[in-house]
Parts: structure tokens; sequence; C-alpha cells
């Protein structure tokens, strides 16, 4: 029988990472086109570029999730053979991902071991508390080791992902968006911590982001990838964040920012009256909401993840439902059906679009063609489709949105994180008639063009007189944003002040809970 043994913790030096002329091409696409990138040990290594531009490719071709199409993977100066994870890891690489992988309903203590590649058949928790008590004493951060995952804040969720690299004694951490889901304050804590083991010899990290305040703030130096292929390389104290925008994206212009317009006559178009929704598990998640967007205004909800809003978001998209009270929409009882959404004009933008708002295995054009592929022109008597149609409709939303996929045929699920995004928003901010746009985190990993571009799709949309429901973590996004903002904690609406009296102060008491 095979019995725990615990991870050896010698904080040994980090090996040098090195890839050299790396090509990965999916079919007749390539997404990686010769790409080399050196990871000297004991930096902080950022790498940027837009959505699309290959940045999971590579890392993923690193951690042996994917097999290079030509090129070397290198540590310590040798080329290696990483076909899995697993493999990556006998090098000393891990990785960090942007959402957490730990499961809920078990302890910190049990997560760690959980992790581990050489899974115990039999565990001596005696011994194994022991040697994570003593691996906890010496780590960057301390986390409970007998707290269950589901009572840790989201900050605390990703040093127990960090934790879990250093645990499996990782000495080159990747990772790939790691502040995505994390307050400003949680997301500084963090990298400051991983800076320190950084400068202190004991790490190195290549860090995917697209926030140029952090990379500026942590990182020595950066790498950036355009179209698949390496568009410069440089040192942080070299750079400025207009430098790094300009690698990013080569000779394009910025967007023109689209003002705030007064609206004359808004009227109701979005009521909550009383509303309450459970979570999966029966307990309340929204607990009496009551709120009213009028048109031609955005209303902010702030609040940290896990407070309800998700629910929220859930039950007028129609996909959960309602435990009691009523919702209005233009004064009339609303249900959330699609023949309803058709009726009165409702687009939802949900988190998490790939689970929430596409079907992975249908192409892009299809997935574009949800909303309408029963209308004219894309179907006649509401059954016969036309796929041309449906597909030059696509062709046309690809181009608009910028959309980066090899065709309109390629399955969703193979696009990237922000090209799933832009995918969703097409179809559903494309309409010339929307009259309430329900949008929950709009801009998750989307790179800083695509962000100033969806901003300005949903502030003109305003000015044209949509009522916007504005759910967010970002609190700049809202405050940038909304007209009115309100603030959601344990599942109640808890503040709410017109966006230019709020105080950033209360906001941020009211959002922790107090
Ligand atoms: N399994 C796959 N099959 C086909 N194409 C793929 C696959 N995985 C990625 N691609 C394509 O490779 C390109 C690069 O994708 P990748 O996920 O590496 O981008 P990224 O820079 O990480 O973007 P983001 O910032 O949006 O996460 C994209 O055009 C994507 O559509």
């Amino acid at each position: 029988m095979k019995t725990a043994i615990a991870a050896p913790q010698i904080k040994t030096a980090p090996p040098e990472l090195e890839v050299i002329n790396l090509t990965k091409r999916f079919g007749s696409f390539t997404a990686l086109d010769q790409v080399s990138i050196k990871v000297t040990p004991g930096s902080f290594h950022a790498l940027l570029g837009e959505n699309g531009a290959g940045k999971s490719t590579l890392v993923k071709c690193i951690m042996g999730f994917y097999t290079p199409t030509s090129g070397e993977v290198l540590v310590d100066r040798q080329s290696r053979a990483i076909d899995s994870p697993k493999d990556a890891h006998h090098f000393g690489l891990g990785m960090v991902y942007q959402h957490f992988t730990s499961v809920p309903a078990m302890t910190v203590a049990e997560n760690l071991v959980l992790s581990r590649y050489d899974s115990p058949q039999w565990i001596n928790w005696k011994a194994e508390y022991d040697r994570l008590d003593a691996f906890m004493a010496t780590s960057p951060f301390q986390i409970d080791l007998r707290t269950p995952i589901s009572q840790l804040a989201a900050g605390q969720k990703q040093k127990l992902e960090i934790l879990k690299q250093l645990y499996l004694n990782s000495r080159v951490l990747i990772l790939d968006e790691p502040t995505s889901v994390l307050t400003p304050d949680e997301a500084d804590e963090v990298l400051g911590l991983l800076r320190e083991e950084v400068t202190a010899g004991h790490l190195s990290v290549l860090m995917i982001s697209h926030k140029f305040r952090e990379v500026m703030a942590f990182t020595d130096e950066v790498t950036v990838l355009r179209k698949g292929k390496l568009a410069g390389h440089g040192y942080v104290r070299d750079l400025t964040v207009d430098d790094m925008a300009h690698m990013m994206l080569g000779e394009k212009t910025e967007a023109t920012p689209v003002e705030k317009v007064a609206i004359a006559d808004p009227r109701p178009v979005l009521e909550l009256k009383d509303l309450c929704a459970d979570r999966d598990n029966g307990l309340p998640a929204v607990c009496s909401a009551n709120l009213i967007v009028n048109s031609g205004e955005i209303v902010g909800i702030a609040g940290v993840s896990g407070n309800g809003q998700r629910e929220l978001v859930e039950v007028l998209a129609g996909q959960r439902p309602r435990h009691s009270g009523d919702i209005l929409v233009n004064g009339e009882p609303y249900q959330s059906t699609r023949k309803e959404m058709a009726r009165h004009q409702v687009y939802t933008l949900p988190e998490e679009p790939l689970r929430n708002a596409c079907v992975p295995h249908m192409s892009v054009a299809e997935n574009m063609a949800l909303r309408t592929f029963d209308c004219p022109p894309q179907a006649r008597r509401g059954w016969l489709l036309s796929l041309s149609n449906i597909r030059r409709m696509a062709e046309g939303l690809v181009k608009v949105f910028s959309v980066k996929t090899p065709s309109v045929d390629t399955p969703v699920g193979h696009l990237s994180g922000g090209n799933v995004q832009r995918t969703v928003l097409a179809r559903e901010l494309s309409s010339t008639n929307i009259n309430l746009l329900i949008a929950a985190n709009p801009c998750f990993g989307l790179d800083f063009s695509a962000v100033d571009y969806i901003h300005s799709q949903i502030l003109a949309a305003r000015n044209r007189g949509v009522a916007v429901l504005l759910v967010s973590e970002d609190l700049d996004e809202l405050l940038k944003l909304s007209d009115r903002i309100f603030v959601i904690s344990g599942g109640e609406l808890v503040y709410e002040s017109p966006t230019a009296a709020a105080d950033i102060k209360t906001l941020g008491h009211k959002m922790a809970g107090h």
C-alpha cells in the first residue's frame, strides 16, 4: 500500500526556463510562430498581449498541456521533453490559473495533500499535519489548515493556489491572470508577497497579465506577443505603459472616449420588488432586493464575489428560479423566458461566458445566432434555417467586434478567453433595439483596448436610452460607468448612492460587510 510522503520543502534556487523558436499550429492556424522567451532565475516576468495573441497557448506548451509543433523548452539549458503537467512539475515548473481549483467542501490541508502528484491511498493525518504546520510556518502566506475552502475569501483562495505550488516545490510559477478575481488590495498583497520571494531568490515568476499597473509595480521584465509572434521584450525600468501598449497593438489608434449625455424623460425599465433567490444549496443568496433601472441609466452593483450577484444575474437571465418577489420589465411582470426577452429586447452578458452564454462545441457562427436563428433572414417560417445567412451575419460581427478566430466555423470552445467574451458581446450588443442590458463582469479577462471598446459600447447604449444593470467586481469600472451605484453584501443591497456623490471609503466598508 502506498502511504503519504510529504513533499520536500527545501528552498532550492529556481531553474532557468527558456523557450526557443516555439511554434504551435491548430490545423492550418498558427497560434504561435517561432516564439522565444527566457525567464532568468529570480526574475518576475510579465507576458503581455492582446486577447488571442497566444499567451495561454505558450504557457500551455511550456506546461505540457499542448505538444508544440516545433521548438524547444529548455530547463537549466537542457532541452526537456515535457508531455504533461506532471513532467513540468518534475522540472520545478508549476501553474496557477485564473480560476480557483480547490475543492470547496474540503479543508486547506486536504486540498494541499490532494494537489500532490504522488496521491496517497492512505494518509497518516497526524504526521501530515505536523509537516503541513512546518511548511506553513516558513511559507510567505499563512492560511489556517483546518478551514474549509468555502469559508475563505477570494484573496485567501488565490493565496492557497500559490501555496499549493510552493508546497509542490515548484520554483518557476506560471500565473495566468492571477488577480482577476481579487480586489486591488488583495491583488497587491498577493503580488507583493510573491515579489518578496522572487527578490529573495526563491522563485521565478512568469505572469500573464492585462493590468499595466501591476506589471509596472511588481515585475522586472516583459515579453509581448502580437498575433502569435514575439512583438517585443524589455526591462520594466526602461519602459512606459505607452511603450508596452504600442508593442501589444502595433500602429492601431486608441478609441475615442464616449461622453455621457443627459437623457430626457427617463422611465423605469427594470424594477425588482422584494426579489429573493436561493443558492444551489437552498440557502438565501439574494434577500429582498428592491431597485429600479431607468432608460438611459447605468445602475452599478458593486460587491465582493460570492455575495449574491451571480444568483441575481442568473434569475434575471432565466437561469435560476426566484424564491419570491417580482420582476417588472417595462411595467409588465417578467419571468425571463426567451420569448419575453425577445419581446422586451432584454440582453445579457453573464460572467464566465463559455459556461453561461455559449455552447462550447458549436461554432462561432452558431453561437452568434443563438438569439436570432429562428428569425428572418436567418430562418424562414421560424424553422427553415439559412446556414449561409447565419455564416454571413457572423462574418460581419467577427469584423466589427474584432473576434480573433480561425473562422466562423471554429467551435467557440477553441477560442481564447477574451475572444469567447467578444463573441458573446457581439451577439448581445449588436441589436439596434436593446431596451435592457444586464451585464456581469463584462470585461473580465479582456485586454485594455477591448475594455475601452466594451466601455464605450455600454456608454453608447446608455446614451441611446438603453437601461443598463452593470454587476461588477471592478469598482473602478463601476465608478467610471454607472450613474447610480449599489453595494450588495450578504445578498442584501446595503448601500445606494448617485455615483457622483458616492464615498469610496463607505463603498469599501459596505463591500467588506461592515
Ligand atoms: N484548441 C484550440 N484549437 C484551435 N485554436 C485554438 C485552440 N486554442 C487556442 N486557439 C487559438 O489560438 C489563438 C491564441 O489563443 P490563446 O488562448 O493562446 O490567446 P491568449 O493570448 O491567451 O488570449 P486571452 O488574453 O484572450 O486569454 C486564438 O486565436 C485561439 O482561437
